[in-house]
């Protein structure tokens, strides 16, 4: 039988430590409505949810994390600026990893406040390396709002750029829509055959399929239209490539990013403030020079995420998940705000993992 007792204690600790420093105790529902909140965590968790039916209520789902209810609840109701913290159970079902646990307990720690969302990624990045100091992880991050920024920069049409934008998240559909993009991959000879034709729904037969006749319509002609835009430079898909491989320390990942910068200037303002943030890392006593950056992390996580990500985890166990993960989610609080957001910067600690490689002293 699962032990709960243990990781139900230290999750209570750490939520009397976060409260101690703050942070306001909130206690989400375990069951959240699928219509309005499912599609907010992006295709992954999506696909992992328990989803059930509630004849009054509609489609609802176990809440496979705390980040989405507790913006839901602030922006509802919460005064600026604001402090949370949590600690409970979360579910997702794992048919690709059927030795991680389905449901397991997080404590978190949410910062919602515009004043100085630096100060705010340092202050969460900073509690969590303080609680998981004694058990030696090795700590990562990463920042989402730079990807963004150079895909937005791309000499390329909003369609493309979109399109990129949202496979983020899936880093080879990410590549192959890259390659496609740059031309480095030609139009298969069936899409070049459909394209050639002047109207390819005149000898087509009964409509029989779910689309009507104006949505095939509308998709012939965005096909048209890309196939028509010039492709992206090779020199583009090249910076693309080497910001996606930086991977040092924090002091050289930023020398290599500043160098980026000149031939990309829409990082700019994204590398200045991963040096800000550095720099409040380093004003928090966080020894910045042995604290990894990688562009690519986090891309597979929650995709929510829009700056600002990181991870602890235990170096010589690759097998198992980080033992705490976070990020800046600005987007998702406009998401849920109806007309109103804030920035917000938050993360979890995983008591269970803590536990099994040996606890906090
Ligand atoms: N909710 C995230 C962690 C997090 C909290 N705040 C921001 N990120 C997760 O479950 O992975």
């Amino acid at each position: 039988m699962i032990d709960r007792s243990a990781p139900r204690k230290l999750a209570a600790e750490l939520r009397s430590r976060f409260e101690a420093l703050g942070a306001v105790p909130v206690e989400p529902p375990f069951l959240l409505p699928a219509d309005t909140l499912l599609d907010l965590y992006g295709e992954d968790i999506r696909g992992r949810a328990y989803v059930t039916y509630d004849p009054a209520r509609g489609e609802m789902f176990m809440r496979p994390d705390f980040t989405v209810p507790v913006v839901q609840m602030h922006m509802a109701q919460g005064a600026e600026p604001a402090r949370y913290t949590y600690a409970g159970e979360v579910f997702r079902r794992q048919e690709e990893n059927p030795e991680r646990a389905n449901e397991y307990l997080q404590v978190g720690y949410e910062i919602f406040d515009r004043t100085n969302p630096v100060a705010a990624e340092a202050e969460v990045f900073g509690r969590i390396a303080e609680v998981l100091k004694p058990m030696g992880l090795r700590a990562v991050m990463g920042d989402i709002g730079l990807l963004h920024a150079a895909v937005q920069g791309l000499e390329t049409t909003d369609k493309r750029k979109a399109a990129l934008l949202r496979h983020i998240w899936h880093p080879r559909r990410f590549r192959a829509l890259l390659d496609r993009f740059a031309g480095r991959v030609p139009l298969s000879a069936a899409r070049k055959a459909l394209l050639a034709q002047a109207d390819p729904m005149a000898n087509a037969g009964p409509l029989i399929g779910l689309r009507s006749e104006g949505e095939i319509r509308d998709r012939l002609a965005a096909l048209k239209a890309d196939a028509e835009a010039a492709p992206i430079s090779a020199h583009q898909v090249e910076l693309i490539e080497a910001l996606l491989a930086v991977r040092e320390t924090a002091p050289f990942a930023l020398e290599q990013l500043r160098d980026l910068a000149v031939d990309m200037p829409s990082i700019s303002k994204a590398v200045e403030r991963l040096s800000d943030r550095i720099d409040a890392l380093k004003a928090l006593g966080i020894d910045v020079d042995t604290l990894e950056f990688e562009a690519n992390y986090g891309r597979t996580s929650m995709e929510y995420y829009d700056g600002f990500v990181f991870g602890f985890v235990a170096a010589d166990r690759p097998d198992l998940p980080p033992v705490a993960t976070g990020g800046r989610y600005d987007a998702l609080t406009a998401q849920l705000g109806q007309g109103s957001a804030i920035p917000a910067v938050g993360g979890v600690i995983r008591p269970g993992l803590v536990l099994d490689l040996g606890g906090l002293s």
